[in-house]
């Protein structure tokens, strides 16, 4: 699979890190020398940050491949993505040329803000708007505007991707979310020309109250429960009328003159001019890491839509032992030290251990049948140092199974296949209404038992058995 990136800016070096992190080839078009440079630093960026989202492997990367030639760009690509500055004319040209150049069965996406499909394609082109947001290698929205069948075509490739695809039913400027944004925008400027609030206060009024709120229900959820137990009538006829009082300046624009922009780039410096945009955008980007796994564990918005992703991903199931963890280790693993937090070790241990009993049948269908295992010791070795970023696989093999017993020992391998760390872990089978060890079902004793005979043949690893600091 290969996507060519038409334009590669900060929205283009986003689309190439998203495909080619997902293992499609990237052919890149961008006539600036420095697009080269630039999404190399996107890209670095991505990496440090996308795969930290999943508990799984993404696929092996994709070739990236830079081209002065259109067309040679374009050859072979199933996905084409116009990401050039937003004039409506350059727009017409770049996608003119696509239109002609690109294989028949490619999508041709658009990644402009605010245009119809119609504007764009009033040259004879055949684009569909494909609108991300920033930055696009961890955000899943996608809004597609276009033909019926072209954009339904497109949503199943995104969605492969990990992306979130929105239809937008009718084609209108600025699509859904960018009115949305250009309201608040709009009203925050007239805040700083009026002298109300500065840049900094404005960002404080959102990042402390309601911007944590939308990530996770959104505006009408959040006022649903405003509302209270009497919902949302209540809160309609509460604050409906406020709508026409003068809460805000709605629709007015203020003066996009000399005097504002340097107001508002001031302000801005004075606020994070002392950090460079490389810095500022991992800094998001760790951030945006960790509210997204928060939302993943409720499955909320768009953790919900990186559990769906989650579960294409491949997972290896044998490696002579079963392999019961294979991931890249993600940023918030590392501590003041630079390297995979302890705890981590244990993390990813346990997580090895659920998968293990997912394996022989423990799964989330038996326990909310009422049976479990509950883990009754843990012996934990570290013997290489881990980072983030880097592969981290498990194997597991089952030291002893008897009854309600389950004794395995899990091996910790990075990146380059060596043994980073051991943990040995006893577990007991539990009826989870009585809290007491019990025996598992015959299917789950089966299964288990089976495993054990086979790695009877084994020899019994190294440090099985040890307690803390024993020597040799
Ligand atoms: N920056 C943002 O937050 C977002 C921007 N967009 C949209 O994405 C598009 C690109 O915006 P940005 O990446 O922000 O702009 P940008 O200015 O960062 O990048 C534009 C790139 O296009 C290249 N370019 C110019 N003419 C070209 C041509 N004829 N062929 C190929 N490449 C050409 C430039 O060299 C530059 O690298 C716009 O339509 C914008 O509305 C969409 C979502 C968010
Ligand atoms: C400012 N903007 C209109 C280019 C923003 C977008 O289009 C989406 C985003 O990422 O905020």
């Amino acid at each position: 699979m290969k996507a060519a990136i038409v334009g590669g800016g900060v929205i283009g070096g986003g689309w190439a890190a998203r495909f080619l992190l997902n293992g499609w080839d990237v052919s890149v078009f961008d006539p600036d020398p420095e697009a080269q440079r630039r999404i190399g630093e996107v890209i670095a960026n991505a990496r440090r940050s996308l795969p930290a989202l999943y508990d799984r492997a993404l696929p092996d990367e994709g070739r990236l491949t830079f081209h002065a030639d259109l067309a040679e760009a374009v050859r072979g690509a199933g996905w084409v993505q116009e990401s050039t500055p937003e004039r409506l004319e350059l727009k017409h040209d770049v996608l003119a040329s696509l239109s002609s150049l690109a294989p028949e069965k490619a999508v041709i996406g658009s990644s402009t803000s605010g245009f119809k499909p119609s504007d764009l394609n009033a040259g004879g082109a055949r684009a569909i708007v494909a609108h991300p947001f920033n930055p696009v290698y961890l955000l899943p929205l996608v809004e597609l505007v276009g033909a019926r069948e072209e954009t339904e075509r497109a949503a199943g490739i995104l969605r492969s991707l990990g992306m979130f695809p929105l239809i937008v039913r009718k084609e209108i400027d600025a699509h859904i979310a960018d009115r949305l944004l250009e309201a608040v925008w709009r009203e925050s400027l007239w805040l700083v020309r009026d002298g109300i609030a500065t840049t900094e206060e404005i960002d404080e009024a959102i990042r402390m109250g309601f911007g944590l709120r939308w990530a996770q229900m959104g505006l009408f959820e959040t006022y649903r429960i405003a509302g209270g137990e009497a919902g949302m009538k209540h809160f309609l006829s509460q604050f409906g009328p406020a709508l026409k009082w003068p809460w805000t300046k709605l629709t007015n624009v203020p003066e996009f003159d000399d005097a504002l922009v340097e107001l508002v780039a001031g302000q801005s410096d004075a606020q994070s001019g002392q950090l460079s945009v490389r810095v500022l955008e991992r800094l998001r980007d760790d951030n945006l890491v960790g509210m997204l796994r928060a939302l993943k564990k409720s499955g909320s918005g768009a953790g919900g839509v990186l559990n769906r992703h989650e579960a294409l991903l491949r997972r290896p199931e044998t490696d002579g032992l079963p392999v019961t963890a294979d991931r890249q280790i993600p940023q918030g693993w590392t501590d003041y030290n630079g390297h995979m937090n302890e705890a981590c070790y244990l993390e990813a241990s346990a997580a090895a251990s659920d998968r293990f009993m997912e394996m022989i049948g423990a799964d989330a269908d038996y326990i909310a049948g009422g049976k479990s295992y509950f883990t009754v010791e843990n012996h934990l070795r570290y013997l290489k140092e881990l980072h983030a970023g880097e592969r981290l696989t498990i194997t597991t093999q089952v030291l002893k199974a008897e009854g309600r017993k389950m004794h395995l020992f899990h091996f910790l391998k990075g990146g380059d296949g060596s043994l980073a760390a051991t943990a040995e872990t006893l577990l007991f089978h539990v009826d989870l209404t009585t809290r007491r060890s019990c025996p598992p079902a015959p299917a789950i004793a089966a299964r288990l038992t089976a495993l054990a005979e086979a790695h009877a043949a084994l020899p019994v690893p190294e440090g099985a058995g040890r307690h803390v600091g024993q020597r040799g």
